[in-house]
């Protein structure tokens, strides 16, 4: 039998959609799935595709049945699994397969298994892929970690099945070892920032001026043909205006308010911590999950405090829409200048020489975050001026000053109002103690050489001080 040119482990939603990507373009793909009953199946619900997929039902199988040297995608749940399948794997492979672990696993996992297959005659890249199930079926971002070399051998396939953004591939080999992997997280760190902001929108046209569903999704619509046209807005209005077929009900009113979380956001969050780098609506956003999945004792903190008395928002409706939308263009900016600014201090901490530029151009199409906004700070980005934060790039200090009035006045009527806007009101927050020249933190220095006589420095003296504290009263 002809041989296959790649292997697929893992036919869940992602996997499955990305080896029919792969079959589509040409490619003979063998496929191995845990539960192995889903490996017939699969190959009997590819249709037309069916001739070029080749259904293994063990590894051993499955690396016969690929012709050397194999690349593997091994496309599972993040974690022990992909431990336990790269252990399994090492048996069957031999000098110069490729592993590419195409799941979000956490960095420090990646560099691990760097390590660990050092030696050991196989390739090991560490990849991420967003755009979910349509993305991973039609044309997904892809973001490649590991040496240039083993980039070199697989860029054919994954450039043939990556998405387009006006004909460039959204692929791209980003750097060493863990460099792909990382880059996921905090796309996926934004796409969080973005989510909640939106959901915090959301909130303020639902409780602050009634709105029901079906009256909030044609604003989405709306906004989706201007400045904040991007997949996320696209999917919002969709979802709002989806019915519920068995209560006839918008869908978004049965949902309980409870969101998940697989851990992406966090590593994000613990990442920009461990960095030192500010990112405040990333964090604010995962806080906001945690919190929601709070669900009984919001429940019971609520009868304890009273329902917020929500104000109804008093304006005329068309300016409101038009400041939210604006609030939600300048909360996203801060948001995306805060991840861009962990992968800048990663990008130095590691060593990985982290393209910016490239980064954002294959975030245009294919992914979760994918916006018009994207190819802004691709320009950004490539003509220079946001080395040290996207905030500072010409283009972008000209769209927040004609934005960032508006988001300042909606964290304020939201605050009024009382309706929770942590995400925005930590953009906010950020993006003002960032442009303030002269802050507070002298007083911290302060308190701090008061209690711990840890000294401060002296404006336009060097060396350090301490205060006259002994004999304050
Ligand atoms: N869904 C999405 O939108 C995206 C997901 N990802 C990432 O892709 C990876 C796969 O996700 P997704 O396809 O959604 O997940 P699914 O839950 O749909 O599929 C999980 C797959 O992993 C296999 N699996 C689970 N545990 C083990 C194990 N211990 N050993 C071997 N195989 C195992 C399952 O096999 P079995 O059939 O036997 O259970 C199945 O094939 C994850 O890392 C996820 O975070 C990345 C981007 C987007
Ligand atoms: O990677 C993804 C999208 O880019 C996955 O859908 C991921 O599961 C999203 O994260 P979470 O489940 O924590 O919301």
């Amino acid at each position: 039998m002809e041989k296959a040119e790649i292997g697929l482990i893992g036919l869940g939603t992602m996997g499955s959609n990305l080896a029919l990507n792969i079959a589509e373009k040409g490619h003979r793909i063998a496929v191995f799935n845990r539960t192995v009953s889903r490996v017939d199946e699969f190959k009997a619900n590819a249709g037309e595709l069916a001739d070029r997929i080749v259904p293994c039902h063990s590894l051993a199988e499955l690396a016969e049945a690929i012709r050397p040297p194999r690349p593997v995608i091994i496309m599972v749940l993040a974690g022990k699994p992909v431990d336990e399948q790269i252990a399994a794997l090492r048996g069957e492979l031999e000098a110069n397969d490729i592993l590419i672990d195409a799941g979000n696993a956490n960095f420090h996992d990646t560099v691990r298994r760097f390590r660990e297959l050092e030696g050991s005659g196989l390739t090991f890249i560490g990849m991420g892929v967003s755009g979910g199930e349509e993305g991973a079926r039609h044309g997904p971002s892809i973001m490649v970690g590991g040496t240039e070399e083993s980039w070199k051998r697989v860029e054919g396939v994954l450039t043939a099945i990556s998405a387009k953004f006006k004909g460039e591939p959204c692929a791209a080999w980003l750097g060493p070892d863990g460099a792909g992997h990382f880059v996921k997280t905090i796309h996926n760190g934004i796409e969080y920032a973005d989510m909640q902001m939106i959901a915090e929108i959301y909130g303020i046209l639902r409780d602050g001026l009634s709105m029901g569903a079906k009256e909030i999704a044609p604003v989405f619509g709306t906004w989706n043909k201007g400045r904040l046209n991007s997949y996320l807005i696209e999917i919002t209005a969709k979802v709002l205006a989806a019915d519920d077929a068995k209560t006839g009900k918008p869908v978004v009113d049965v949902i309980l308010d409870r969101a998940g979380q697989k851990g992406t956001g966090k590593w994000s969050v613990i990442e920009a911590q461990q960095l030192g780098i500010p990112a405040t609506a990333i964090e604010a956003a995962v806080a906001a999950r945690v919190l929601s999945s709070l669900k009984d004792e919001r429940q019971a903190a609520e009868k304890a405090y009273g329902a917020l008395a929500v104000e109804k928002i008093d304006a005329p409706r068309d300016a409101l829409l038009k400041d939210l939308e604006l609030a939600l263009f300048a909360g996203k900016i801060a948001a995306y200048a805060q991840g861009f600014a962990v992968m800048a201090g990663a990008s130095n901490e590691f060593g990985w020489k982290l393209p910016m530029p490239t980064i954002a151009k294959i975030w245009r199409a294919g992914c979760i975050i994918r916006s018009e906004m994207l190819d802004t700070m691709a320009e950004a980005f490539s003509s220079g001026g946001a080395e040290k934060n996207l905030l500072m790039a010409p283009a972008f200090v000209t769209l927040m000053k004609g934005a960032h009035p508006s988001l300042r006045r909606i964290v304020a009527r939201a605050a009024e109002a009382g309706l929770p806007v942590p995400a925005l009101s930590s953009a906010l927050g950020y993006f003002d103690a960032y442009r303030q020249g002269r802050g507070t933190s002298n007083l911290i220095q302060g308190q701090r050489d008061f209690f711990g006589a840890h000294g401060f420095e002296r404006i336009g003296e060097q060396g350090a001080f301490h205060g006259p504290w002994n004999s304050a009263d």
